[in-house]
């Protein structure tokens, strides 16, 4: 792959409000996204993600509020924000009649890189999106994988210093997911600041150095994965026992922990999972109480939402089955 460094630039929002007649869709958010950070605003379906990226990519205005991205207003100064965004995850772009690499061309001719330095452009763009094989083919033919790597690639023509990924792999098969993740990775790694909006948690967990959890148009929490989890609960140590006589005995052994009675089980929460294995095995060893499994839970941010929310995150369906070998 061939990276090129950029400067990211820092996102303001500031008091974001948006209805749609009755419907209150944004309800007053506030969110930095730090200069080169990799931003995840993540929520369920309908929350607003959809609205937040629109507005702050210049597309319509909010009701009040306002999104400033490096100093400059996206209404009244739309014209330098949209100089140095770029805005993937809705094709707007991308002609289906056209090949990838057509495509790739037109949008470097829109943004004047000139004939010679569009084609180098294209070409490695393609290359870098593992899209050579199928360059000259209509996008048409594409899978939902390759339109989406496509779309990107379109973004990266010129030199971005913010991308916004609107839902980059919702549909998507785990194997294109995961090439879409390590494309973002790497172009974190470039210095671009990537506000992305998800509903799966593993991805906000997997891509994300800060992440926002946006619920009914709040921002109900804000913070590191880590810092998120941390809100949850401790690291839980799991003790399953083979039969009724050893969960009671270890029950009187251990009366701080929650016994889980149908399961036989006993869950202790501690931020030292190591030695609280150690000396309950040894406790329980010593009074010859046989214990069947042992388990560390670390909370998920499936946790965080529940606990956030009191709802558990809707998770999407499986949609698109790639068929990007023949890529
Ligand atoms: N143009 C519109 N007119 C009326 N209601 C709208 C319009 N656009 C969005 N909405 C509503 O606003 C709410 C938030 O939509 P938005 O697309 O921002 O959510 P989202 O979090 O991106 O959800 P999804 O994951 O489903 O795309 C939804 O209830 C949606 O139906």
């Amino acid at each position: 792959m061939t990276h090129r460094e950029t400067t990211g630039a820092e996102i303001l929002i500031r008091g974001l409000a948006k209805s749609y007649g009755e419907h209150q869709v944004l309800s007053g958010i506030d969110l930095t996204v730090p200069a080169g950070s990799v931003t995840a605003l993540l929520g369920p379906n309908g929350s607003g993600k959809t609205t937040t990226v629109s507005i702050a990519s210049t597309l319509f205005p909010a009701d009040s509020g306002s999104v400033t991205i490096d100093g400059h207003d996206t209404v009244t100064d739309a014209r330098a924000v949209r100089s140095i965004i770029g805005v993937t995850g809705q094709y707007v772009a991308i002609d289906d009649l056209f090949t990838g690499r057509e495509n790739l061309t037109l949008m470097a001719d829109l943004r004047h890189l000139g004939r010679a330095a569009g084609r180098r452009r294209a070409d490695d763009l393609l290359e870098q999106f593992d899209l050579t094989g199928a360059a000259d083919r209509a996008v048409s033919t594409y899978s939902g994988g390759m339109r989406r790597r496509l779309d990107l690639a379109m973004t990266l023509v010129s030199t971005p210093r913010v991308i916004f990924l609107d839902e980059p792999t919702t549909g998507l098969d785990p194997r294109s997911r995961r090439v879409l993740w390590d494309i973002i990775t790497g172009l974190a790694g470039d210095g671009v600041t990537i506000f992305l909006t998800t509903q799966y948690l593993e991805e906000a967990d997997q891509l994300a150095d800060r992440i926002a959890v946006l619920d009914h148009g709040h921002i109900v929490a804000e913070g590191t994965a880590a810092e998120l989890k941390k809100r949850v609960h401790d690291s839980e140590v799991r003790l399953t026992f083979p039969d009724d006589e050893a969960f009671d005995s270890a029950r009187r052994l251990l009366p701080s922990a929650r016994p889980i009675v149908e399961s036989h089980r006993l869950d202790i929460a501690t931020d030292d999972t190591v030695s609280t294995i150690r000396t309950t095995l040894n406790l329980l060893d010593a009074a010859d109480v046989e214990v069947a499994d042992v388990h560390v839970h670390t909370p998920t941010l499936d946790d965080v939402f529940f606990a956030l929310t009191g709802a558990p995150a809707e998770e999407p369906v499986e949609t698109d089955a790639d068929t990007s070998g023949a890529a």
